[in-house]
């Protein structure tokens, strides 16, 4: 041990030959003192050895297999641990040993579960996007490639490669030979759902009853994000073919943080679909269907109260001034606005201009209306999103989509449909719908990353039933969150 040790400072001393030996031996041998074991609480005092142990195991590891599979006792009725794979996180943790049981995951109990169900807590990763090999010019191997719709779910096996990806679809059968490498833990790269253990189920002693399914090539995280910027870039270019400009006269410009943004509100509110589409008509039905359960928030605006209105009620109202600097300081602080500016006292997801009187939704109205234990329901701006859809919040995004353009017609030229954000509006124009329809394929397809549903507002009574009933399976079921939101 002594030799090697040597060994080694000579060695780094021969390259850093300006090195003062003795900085380098105080930190070789420091470095060599430290105790890298992962630690374990101590066994309680007087627990003897036949007496249960309760190990409160944390791992944490990066997007790789936990290496274990896992077994229910018939006997016991507990999920045991069969087997730790040489080499996987879990056996190079050591803190995890065959015939272990085990009680929860991530705090879910597990006690009674099947195997199976325990592996469908794993983390998988559910598709942003839809991928077909055939088309991908960039494949090394279409054959291998996996194909896959927006909303399958995947279980990422190797996300060595910066490229490609392999995975396994969850329906597909789960590896159980334990000769062969336990589909890894999932990188997860967007989304996935809140169990997480990374675990495979095994009979003992089977040796692999299912004949592993090999896994095939998915694009990976990075190489997406990439090919998504390209798409977009080509689309910009040809909608708006660049000119040719002087590398003289060109300077880049600095955004304006200060600066307000004069957006009217009617664009502002254009989140959860086109404008026109119909999103406050069935948001305003959904809220019928259970008032004391969903409520909405009130708005700010600098405009007049009107001899009707009262404050806090259909509106916060603030003067135009209040308004502004809120808007300002939040630019200046995004992060520290609370804390750096102590006048600023709301902090606006959206906020814009119409008819010279500024409109926002602030931060607090919406976490007032959740802390009243209710559904806030909100019609954000598309801008609004990134805003809202935090951990703290966990907003389940639908988007409103119209139907084609005849349905359109159909639908709302019979029924005399109007905007609602204006007073006195005539109805809707043929060409007026063609631009719902339109921007509705725009925003969908520039933002249907952000979705977790999608309700094609064709008949309103179908659309309006639709979302009542998706919002009582969303209460009753888990739903897949960003990876961030679960921990
Ligand atoms: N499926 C539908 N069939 C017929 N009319 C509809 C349908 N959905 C909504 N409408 C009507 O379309 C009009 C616009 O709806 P709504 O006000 O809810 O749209 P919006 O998306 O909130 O847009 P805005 O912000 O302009 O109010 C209303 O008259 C509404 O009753």
């Amino acid at each position: 041990m002594q030799v090697s040790v040597t060994d080694h400072v000579n060695d780094v001393k021969s390259i850093y030959y300006a090195s003062p030996q003795p900085a380098l031996l105080f930190s070789h041998d420091k470095v060599a003192c430290e105790d890298y074991e992962p630690r374990i609480d101590p066994v309680p005092f007087g627990a003897g050895e036949e007496e249960t142990i309760v190990k409160i195991v944390r791992l944490i590891k990066n997007n790789e297999p936990l290496g274990a599979t896992i077994y229910l006792n018939e006997r016991t009725g507990c999920v045991e641990i069969a087997r730790i794979l040489h080499g996987g996180a879990a056996y190079r943790s050591g803190l995890l040993n065959a015939g272990d049981e085990i009680h929860e995951i991530n705090g879910e109990p597990v006690r009674g579960l099947e195997p199976d169900k325990i592996v469908a807590m794993l983390l998988k990763v559910r598709c942003l996007f839809s991928f077909d090999p055939g088309t991908d010019e960039h494949i090394p191997c279409r054959e291998a490639g996996l194909p896959f719709k927006m909303g399958d779910i995947l279980e990422i096996v190797n996300d060595e490669d910066a490229t490609w990806w392999q995975a396994l679809r969850v329906e597909d059968p789960v590896p159980t030979n334990i000769d062969t490498p336990v589909p890894a833990a999932p990188p997860v790269p967007e989304r996935h759902s809140r169990s997480a253990p990374a675990t495979t189920p095994a009979t003992p002693g089977s040796g692999g009853a299912v004949t592993p399914v090999p896994a095939r090539l998915v694009p990976s995280k990075h190489y997406q994000e990439s090919v998504e910027v390209m798409r977009r870039v080509k689309l910009r270019e040809a909608r708006n073919p660049p000119r040719s400009i002087s590398p003289c006269r060109y300077s880049p410009k600095i955004p304006k943080q200060t600066r307000l943004k004069k957006t009217m509100y009617h664009i502002v509110q254009s989140g959860g679909g086109p404008p026109g589409i119909g999103r406050n008509e069935l948001k305003r039905r959904l809220k019928a269907s259970n008032p004391q359960h969903f409520d909405e928030v009130v708005p700010y605006t600098s405009r007049e109260k009107r001899p009707h209105e009262e404050d806090g009620k259909e509106y916060n109202f603030l003067s135009r001034e209040e308004m502004e600097s809120q808007i300002i300081a939040q630019n200046i602080f995004p992060v520290t606005i609370f804390t750096n500016y102590p006048n600023a006292l709301n902090r606006f997801v959206e906020y814009g201009e119409y008819k010279g009187n500024l409109y926002g939704t602030s931060l607090e109205s919406i976490k007032t209306v959740i802390q009243r234990s209710k559904v806030c329901l909100l019609a954000p701006h598309t801008q609004a999103l990134k805003f809202i859809r935090t951990a703290e919040l966990r907003p389940y995004i639908i988007f409103i989509k119209a139907p084609g353009m005849e349905r359109m017609k159909y639908t709302r030229l019979e029924q005399h449909a109007r905007a609602t954000h204006t007073e006195n509006t005539p109805p809707f124009s043929a060409e007026e719908l063609r631009d719902i329809t339109e921007m509705s394929a725009k925003m969908e397809e520039r933002y249907s990353h952000f979705f977790d549903a999608v309700i094609v507002n064709d008949d309103l009574h179908e659309a309006a039933a639709e979302l009542i009933k998706l919002a009582a399976k969303i209460e009753r079921e888990d739903q897949w969150v960003p990876v961030g939101w679960a921990y």
